[in-house]
């Protein structure tokens, strides 16, 4: 596959180059080698994607919601179309296994633009009878919006973003993250081809220095981000200098309760999903995972038995089914939690090691006998590493699941449904699962409590975070003032 882009950038319709950007090499995780390199954005690349946003946002909100829903449900048709392409790039992209691209990645970009693409022709305000007189709103774009993306869903969160985005009538620039470029061009691609004005959705390449020229753009009127809590600090800080609206999805270190009366294999499922999937690299992982102190050393045993099977290898493979990490530098940052991990004294029951041959793959590990205040239980590894930990008692492990400063995701295994209930009501997150986990669906809103984020995207909340509602007071009689 042909993996070096035309171009760096898609702006105004076309690919653009502007070599006098800083060189960003793309590596393949699964080999360590460059498989393309692209040009950080120039001021002056910067300056066509603002101006051809802004002149094709014009043209767009003036469709109806009908028409602008029409190009997003092409969009998504030539996605599904060429999934197994999308999802080969996406795979030296990320590094992640075809097994996971090719049902994960471009078919939940397709399934936010098929959702909102239906959603966009119903977008109305209210009509509010006050007597005779009367308010009606109307649901207004709010302009060119910024979408700036993390590296482990290149296609997803370009879609994720940009799909809402465009629904409501807005424009949107997307900077992908500086380790994983490829992908969003060919979503760029695919908004042309299906219909889209010509600037509508722009890609531009960078590094953190790239996102903050954006946020800072006055011309910008709101900006998306998924990434860390210190990126979004920033990102959320520097727009409120200018008032923007703000969406920010950032870390977690989340909790997954699997109580004594659980299914266990559903609870080992769950925890497999919810820490291993992607090499660990997912936001709402629960990496926490307390389990009732009678059936802690069965769950220990099933979930070490089904780590064996896990099949580790080439990417490219389909009966792969756990990749590398992302870049060298994610898989040091890892090995560094692993080494805490051993050092204050949890106990590696599974992995823990760099496997032998080249590229950036680490073995699925997990740490039971973890205490609250260790390292790997308190900060975001973002990686394979699951840190078990025991309780008996249910308010005791509420406020223990609760006392992180994320919020992002939490979940809890039981038979006992009122338990179920009562223990999520009790959660301080914005995404619960009960008997599973970390499944994201773009009907449901997905977003984070505390610091791992402000807003929601997906399902119609995230119609609010791209669009004002204009209220408009009609009076049908005489004004009376007071003089
Ligand atoms: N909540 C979610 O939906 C979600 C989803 C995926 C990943 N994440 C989080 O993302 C993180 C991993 O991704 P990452 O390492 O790429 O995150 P990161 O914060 O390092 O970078 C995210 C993006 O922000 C850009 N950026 C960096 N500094 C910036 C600045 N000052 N202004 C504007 N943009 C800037 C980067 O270039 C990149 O595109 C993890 O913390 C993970 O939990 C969250």
């Amino acid at each position: 596959m042909q993996t070096q882009p035309k171009a760096s950038h898609f702006v105004d319709g076309k690919y653009l180059e502007d070599t006098a950007g800083t060189p960003i090499d793309v590596i393949y995780p699964a080999t360590g080698k460059v498989v393309a390199t692209v040009h950080s954005a120039t001021d002056a690349v910067i300056e066509a994607a603002v101006q051809s946003g802004m002149r094709a946002q014009k043209a767009w909100a003036a469709m109806t919601g009908t028409e602008r829903g029409r190009v997003l449900r092409r969009a998504a048709d030539i996605m599904r179309a060429r999934n197994h392409d999308l999802s080969v790039l996406e795979t030296y992209d990320t590094g992640k296994p075809y097994s996971e691209t090719s049902v994960a990645d471009a078919t939940s970009g397709a399934d936010a633009l098929e959702y909102f693409g239906g959603l966009a022709g119903s977008l109305t305000g209210e009509h509010i009878q006050l007597g005779d007189d009367f308010v009606y709103t109307v649901r207004e774009p709010l302009g060119l919006c910024v979408g700036i993306g993390a590296w482990n869903y290149p296609t997803q969160i370009a879609c994720w973003k940009g799909a809402p985005a465009l629904a409501c009538g807005n424009a949107m620039i997307f900077k992908p993250s500086e380790t994983t470029p490829l992908c969003a061009l060919k979503v760029a691609e695919i908004m042309m081809e299906a219909g889209a004005p010509a600037g509508l959705y722009n890609v531009v390449q960078g590094l953190g220095d790239v996102g903050a020229k954006l946020v800072g753009e006055p011309r910008v009127n709101k900006v998306s981000l998924t990434g860390s809590v210190p990126t979004g600090r920033k990102v959320y800080a520097a727009a409120a200098a200018q008032m923007k609206h703000v969406t920010v999805e950032l870390g977690g270190k989340s909790p997954m309760i699997v109580f004594e009366d659980a299914d266990i294999e559903n609870a080992v499922s769950g925890a497999i999903l919810g820490n291993f999937y992607s090499s660990g690299q997912v936001c709402s992982n629960g990496t926490r995972v307390f389990v009732h102190a009678d059936i802690l050393e069965q769950f220990l045993e099933r979930l070490c038995a089904r780590l064996d099977t896990a099949i580790i290898g080439d990417p490219m493979d389909p009966e792969t089914t756990f990749g590398p990490m992302v870049s060298a530098t994610q898989m040091e940052i890892v090995k560094g939690f692993i080494a805490k991990g051993e050092a204050e004294g949890a106990r590696l029951v599974y992995g823990g090691k760099q496997l032998d041959q080249d590229g950036f793959y680490l073995q699925p590990t997990v740490f039971a006998d973890v205490t609250d205040d260790m390292t790997i239980a308190r900060e975001e590894i973002f990686g394979p590493v699951m840190s078990v930990l025991s309780f008996t008692c249910e308010d005791e492990v509420l406020a223990r699941a609760n006392d992180t400063e994320f919020g992002l995701a939490a979940g809890v295994f039981t038979k006992d449904i009122t338990r179920a209930h009562r223990v999520v009501k009790g959660f301080e997150a914005g995404t619960c699962y009960i008997n599973t986990y970390n499944l994201a669906p773009v009907e449901a809103p997905f977003g984070g409590a505390k610091a791992s984020g402000v807003g929601r995207e997906n399902s119609k909340e995230a119609i609010n975070h791209y669009s004002e509602v204009k209220t408009v007071y009609v009076a049908m009689g005489d004004v009376e003032a007071p003089f």
